[in-house]
């Protein structure tokens, strides 16, 4: 089974269902010639639009849609209560993270697992266990917190971000602590593109800010080179499991940014990365194709 899994993880980061998570756009102005602004300059000669910002629009809101399926429906108490169970016991086998966009207290507050590591803001804050792990050693506590120093631009761009979408129904800013997410799920499409003309009205004072996009979800971090496979690589590394033969990791993923992290996999050649929804495709068309079902 593990050997039908890697030779599929490896047909889809081949065929790119996995790659990279990309950067749509870096703050700062037209004039700025930081590295943020050679991104977001590519990014319109790319677009052959270029001008007044309009084509660059017309591709954020291209990717808003092409980024967009359908939610998945919530899980219910019981679920939630029988994941949570399974999830504790997952740790008591085998050191546990969760590694989330969401700030890391608010993953906490839906998990609430004293046993597990904790990455919040796509892992630009990481926690290890409190208590209840026996990965954990004693008096020692792991904390992992390099974007900083961009705490309280992250907080004024939250504020003004909430402040600008206030005229778009249905659009929802929320504070991820070392980002700030835009939420357009419940955004009418008409309104898609002036939602995207705001954000990007604040976005150009933001040099060091970068904007990159999630399901039905813009997110604005800091313009460092860090994410989810930087987490997945610390994490490795301070349990001391980085470039051991005999450790195997496995990185399970629903998100477009947990491409990341399965690339740092891929790269190491170690360890396996389950992207949730084209490995359970993936296992059905096995079974039909070996089995006829
Ligand atoms: O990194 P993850 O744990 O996979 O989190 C990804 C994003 O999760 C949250 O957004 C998701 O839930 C929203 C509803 O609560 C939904 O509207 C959105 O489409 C989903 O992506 C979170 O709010 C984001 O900040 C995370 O990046």
């Amino acid at each position: 089974m593990v050997r039908f899994i890697e030779e599929n993880i490896t047909k889809m980061l081949e065929t790119k269902i996995i790659s990279n998570s990309e950067v749509l756009y870096a703050g700062g102005d037209d004039g700025d010639t930081s590295p943020a602004t050679k991104v977001f300059q590519d990014f319109q000669i790319n677009d052959k639009n270029v001008g007044g910002g309009g084509g660059l629009i017309r591709s954020w809101v291209d990717s808003m849609r092409a980024c967009s399926p359908t939610h998945l429906q919530s899980f219910n108490d019981q679920s939630s209560w029988i994941m949570r169970n399974t999830v504790r016991k997952l740790a008591m086998c085998f050191p546990t993270a969760i590694v989330s966009g969401r700030c890391r207290e608010k993953v906490y507050s839906f998990v609430k697992l004293t046993e597990l590591y904790y990455a919040g803001s796509h892992g630009m804050d990481i926690k290890g266990p409190e208590q209840g792990s026996r990965y954990k050693k004693k008096n020692q506590s792991l904390l992992c917190q390099p974007a900083t120093e961009f705490l309280p631009v992250i907080t004024e761009v939250y504020r003004k971000l909430v402040e600008k979408t206030n005229s778009i129904p249905g659009a929802k800013v929320e504070n991820n602590k070392f980002c700030a997410s835009v939420h357009f799920r419940c955004v009418d499409e008409n309104k898609w593109s002036d939602l995207a003309h705001l954000v990007r009205s604040v976005l150009k004072n933001y040099p060091k800010l970068m904007l990159t996009q999630g399901r039905k979800v813009f997110e604005i971090r800091p313009i460092i080179k860090w994410d989810k496979g930087k987490a997945l690589e610390f994490l490795l590394e301070s349990l001391g499991y980085d470039n051991c033969t005999d450790v195997f990791p496995i990185y399970i993923g629903d998100d477009r940014t947990d491409e990341d992290a399965f690339k740092i996999l891929r790269d190491k050649r170690q360890g396996l990365g389950i992207l949730v929804m084209s490995f359970l495709e993936r296992l059905v068309v096995w079974k039909q194709l070996t089995c006829g079902a």
